[in-house]
């Protein structure tokens, strides 16, 4: 069965785009200050830059398990959302409230959230952090169904 709350023994891996970078250093802040270890995956600066870039190597952190989940922002979350679900082993989810943070969670145990910069402020941002570090998947009958999304 599917883990079903975040290994805290674990770093969360983090990255983002130039249209999310400042999201990305906030949140990172924020988690820290929570005692929370984030590995930092670029980019490093508010220069234009391309989102598969750090999509990539966050979706492959938490593929191979080194990593308890992933945070990808960029402008509207859809290019990371794209390249991170490009991985067999990755359930992103772009969430742009509370709720869609709690369902990304616990009916499609999702393992990364992407947030979309341009459309949310970074309150909410951080609101979805913490809901997706708290809520744990529910199994039960979402256990087949998440299942069935690897079934390619
Ligand atoms: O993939 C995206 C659009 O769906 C992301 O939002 C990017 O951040 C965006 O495309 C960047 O746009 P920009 O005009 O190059 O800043």
């Amino acid at each position: 069965m599917e883990q079903l709350t975040f290994n805290p023994a674990l770093p969360v891996a983090i990255g983002s785009d130039h249209a999310g970078f400042e999201y990305k250093e906030e949140v990172i802040s924020y988690l820290e200050g929570k005692g929370i270890a984030v590995e930092d995956f670029g980019t490093h600066s508010p220069d234009s830059v391309d989102y598969p870039d750090f999509a990539h190597p966050v979706a492959s952190a938490v593929e191979a398990g080194t990593h308890t989940f992933g945070i990808l922002i960029c402008g509207s979350a859809n290019g990371v959302a794209i390249t991170a679900n490009k991985h067999q082993g990755i359930r992103a989810a772009i969430c742009w409230g509370d709720e869609l943070a709690r369902l990304a969670r616990s009916h499609n145990n999702a393992n990364v959230l992407c947030i979309p910069a341009r459309f949310v402020d970074q309150a909410t941002a951080k609101e979805m952090v913490d809901i997706f570090v708290e809520t744990p998947f529910e199994g039960g009958r979402h256990e087949s169904r998440v299942k069935k999304i690897a079934c390619v």
